[in-house]
């Protein structure tokens, strides 16, 4: 079975284009735990106290969506796996998680990749999309969005996590070779309000997924 996975820091837009895409490969959606998300206010509100348990709820509802979403061909993801532990590391590296919740939150993801159900023989998606926005775009579309606790008013501290999110996800994504993959520009093309960038990005993707399965 063949899945995609949308990439990309927070409100860089994957939401709205695994909505777009799966409605355009006729397939299933995915979504990441937000609105149901007990854990995710209390980190906002207390990182250092919540940012293992919102890492492990993170990756038990990622492990979750995968399995669901490997039952059927062209299904899509939103956020990768590989995204959650870029999250954690980054919250680890700012003093939020201590060395041995590192260690076991690491072999824990290790583990659970082995048992990932992608294919017997290939434990990775069949395509990544990152949709890279510069950090001007990232703080803009987060308040657009409007999330309470995303918001720069409700802690200024968040500025600088953000800004040093966005640059680990360029790095991370230059780094990336576990599967195939494609980079939209999200500060280019508003796929959101433009039925022609939203085209021309679906363009794109099924050219790459052609190019892959022949
Ligand atoms: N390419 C885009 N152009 C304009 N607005 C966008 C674009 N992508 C996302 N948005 C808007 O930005 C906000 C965050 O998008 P969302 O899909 O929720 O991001 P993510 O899932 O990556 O956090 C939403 O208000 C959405 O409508
Ligand atoms: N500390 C972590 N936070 C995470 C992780 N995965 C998602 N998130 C946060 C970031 C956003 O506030 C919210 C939803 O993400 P979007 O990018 O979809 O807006 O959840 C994680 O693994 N660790």
């Amino acid at each position: 079975m063949s899945v995609i996975v949308l990439a990309g820091a927070i409100g860089a837009g994957k939401s709205s284009l695994t909505a777009l895409l799966a409605n355009h490969l006729g397939s299933q959606a995915f979504y990441e735990s937000v609105a149901e998300n007990e854990v995710l206010p209390l980190f906002y509100e207390d990182p250092e106290q919540y940012a293992f348990l919102l890492q492990i709820y993170f990756l038990n509802k990622r492990f979750a969506n995968i399995k669901k979403a490997m039952q059927e061909d062209n299904n899509v993801l939103d956020r990768s796996i590989y995204e959650d532990s870029l999250l954690f590391h980054l919250n680890a590296d700012l003093g939020r998680a201590n060395e041995i919740e590192v260690r076991v939150y690491d072999e824990l993801l290790g583990n659970m990749m082995e048992e990932l159900p992608y294919a017997a023989h290939k434990k990775h998606p069949d395509l990544l999309v990152h949709i890279k926005v510069s950090f001007a775009t990232m703080l803009e579309r987060i308040e657009k969005r409007g999330r309470p606790y995303e918001q720069l008013e409700y802690d200024p501290t968040l500025y600088d996590y953000y800004k040093e999110l966005n640059r680990r996800y360029d790095l991370w994504y230059e780094n990336y070779n576990q599967s195939p993959k494609i980079q939209i520009d999200g500060d280019q093309l508003n796929f959101v309000e433009s039925p022609q960038a939203a085209q021309q990005v679906m363009a794109m993707i099924d050219e790459k997924l052609f190019e892959i399965r022949n």
